[in-house]
């Protein structure tokens, strides 16, 4: 089965290599036509869309794309793609965030390089045939202080190429610790101390609620006066209303931009500003940065179509271990064990995890297990992305635990799920060296079986006789068992019984069981 991939922004040949040259691929490049249905008609059967920033992903985009599995952003921004409706859908978003850092690093000092020794006001006047040295007079940075807001992949970056300047630098980054900037040789500030003390401030930290309008009025107020601005992260972290009040007034010296709220820009007012130095979005555009995000999100593109964890997943956590694969298994297993045995529908579900789980794979597993219970309900593509999105739409109640207590696994989960009127079923699982997942426990009882295939799953009372009864029924159907597990927990006592078997058992077949007489319920799970 063929992968037909969309590309609906430019991006560099180069680094689309890794699908030229897979053979299951199909590119239908749709990045330099005019017409903008080109788009909509090449999404009705793809499996992927690449863009750059120039396409807006949006909800009524992801609607026209019905077998859309990934959508890849070679670049970090995600903000022209609607994270919320792709999740909804069981779309995976990914981003290519290494690539271009060193371009946008590279970038942020170019602008700033540029505003402070008035290199585009020069060279515009040398190509008029003036020769003005006394106009073009600059300032240096050795010796300035540097405010970084955002001290990511890009701000460290930029921090790095200040110190080798000579510059002293402060940093803002709530999210990042004190120790790791001090590493950096930032010197970690509040926000507020950033903008009082700064002479020269950049930012680089993405577009969110929280960032939006980070330079405005208030914020100019506590900044020094002649404070120089540098913005290569997103428009909208400056209210460009007041930065075009703070330049004309003398409070800001000077602002370098190659982002703005509204692209290609609109406001005359900052157009029209000096000491100001604009670039069209042009931080990641080296041909290195290109050549490397299209190879990364092609690269990705391929591991997610192939159900492989992928590294730069949005909307998805990181994939925990090699072995997720497996983890997966059994969390989805699980869960669709229980839903299989379950009376009704289901209400809660709670996930008990014991013994050495990493974060990682916990958040995995949940997914699985919320994946296993909800794929049997949904007509829906239910997958590890949408999962959590899609219980909380139904309703579906999910408790988590963790707890060190010993099992005698390395790890167990448990999963118990809930139904109406107080039906519940138990069951747990573990990974076993060498042989991989195995369901461990069910219903209190311990028990070993692979999570695979069709298992008929009974309770029954521990009497000689109901045994080979059940084998007989089989026997007399044509229909093999492969294995047969029972778990009691004392002679003579309730116990169950999992079969698994070959062919998948009729309706007659399950009623037969039904009849002996020691046989208290029968359920067919069916785990694929
Ligand atoms: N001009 C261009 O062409 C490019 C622009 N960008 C922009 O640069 C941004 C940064 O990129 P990376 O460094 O690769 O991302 P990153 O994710 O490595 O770094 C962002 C940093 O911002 C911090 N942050 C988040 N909220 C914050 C807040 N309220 N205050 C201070 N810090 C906060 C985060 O903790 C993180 O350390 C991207 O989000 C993107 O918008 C990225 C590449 C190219
Ligand atoms: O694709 C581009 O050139 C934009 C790069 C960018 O802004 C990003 O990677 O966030």
């Amino acid at each position: 089965m063929g992968y037909r991939i969309v590309i609906a922004d430019p991006l560099s040949e180069a680094g689309l290599e890794p699908l030229r040259r897979d053979p299951e691929v199909e590119i239908i490049d749709v990045s330099h036509e005019d017409d903008p249905d080109a788009l909509v008609r090449a999404l009705r059967d793809a499996d992927a869309l690449i863009v750059r920033s120039r396409t807006k992903v949006t909800r009524d985009l992801l609607d026209l794309a019905p077998r859309l599995k990934v959508v890849g952003r070679a670049g970090v921004g995600v903000d022209n793609i609607d994270v919320d409706a792709a999740t909804e859908r069981g779309v995976l978003v990914l981003n290519a965030p290494n690539g271009n850092t060193i371009a946008a690093a590279e970038h942020a000092f170019a602008l700033l390089l540029a505003l402070a020794r008035r290199i585009p006001e020069a060279h515009a006047s040398v190509k008029a045939g003036r020769w003005e040295r006394q106009r073009f007079i600059g300032f240096e940075l050795m010796g300035k202080t540097l405010g970084v807001v955002g001290l990511g992949r890009i701000g460290s970056e930029v921090a790095k190429r200040a110190r080798a300047f000579g510059m002293e630098v402060l940093g803002y980054d709530p999210y990042l610790p004190e120790s790791r900037a001090r590493s950096l040789g930032i010197e970690p500030v509040s926000l507020e101390e950033l903008f009082r003390r700064a002479d020269i401030i950049t930012l680089h930290t993405p577009l969110t609620e929280e960032t939006r309008n980070l330079i405005r009025r208030e914020t100019l107020a506590l900044m020094k006066d002649g404070v120089i601005l540098v913005n290569a992260a997103r428009g909208g972290l400056i209210d460009e209303d007041a930065l075009v009040e703070a330049v004309r007034s003398g409070k800001v010296a000077g602002v370098a931009l190659d982002v703005f709220a509204e692209e290609p820009p609109k406001n005359a007012e900052l157009l029209a500003l000096e000491r100001a130095v604009f670039t069209p979005h042009l931080g990641a555009s080296t041909v290195e940065a290109q050549e490397n995000v299209a190879r990364d999100t092609s690269i990705a593109i391929l591991e997610a179509l192939r159900d492989r964890p992928v590294r730069t997943a949005v909307n998805l956590p990181e994939a925990p271990s090699p072995e997720a694969a497996e983890l997966l298994r059994l969390g989805e297993r699980l869960g669709t064990f229980a839903m299989d045995v379950l009376d009704g529908p289901p209400v809660a579900v709670d996930v008990t995890f014991h013994g050495e789980i990493s974060e990682a794979e916990r958040e995995f597993l949940v997914r699985a297990v919320l994946k296993g219970v909800l794929a049997r309900q949904l007509d829906v593509r239910v997958n590890l992305v949408n999962a959590r999105t899609l219980a909380r739409q139904r309703g579906l109640e999910v408790q988590e635990t963790w707890t060190s207590t010993s099992t005698g696994f390395p790890f167990l989960v448990q999963v118990r799920l809930r139904g109406e009127r107080g039906s519940a079923v138990q069951v747990s699982g573990t990974i076993v060296e060498g042989l991989g997942p195995r369901i461990v426990e069910v219903e209190g009882f311990p028990v070993d079986v692979p999570p695979e295939g069709t298992i008929v799953f009974a309770h029954h009372v521990d009497r000689p006789g109901v045994i080979g009864r059940v084998g007989m029924i089989f026997g007399e159907k044509g229909i093999n068992i492969a294995t047969m597990i029972v778990g009691r927990r004392e002679i003579g006592g309730e116990a169950v019984m999992l079969l698994a078997v070959d062919h998948t058992p009729d309706e007659d077949t399950l009623a037969k069981l039904l009849d002996i007489e020691a046989l208290r319920s029968v359920k067919l799970v069916r785990l694929g």
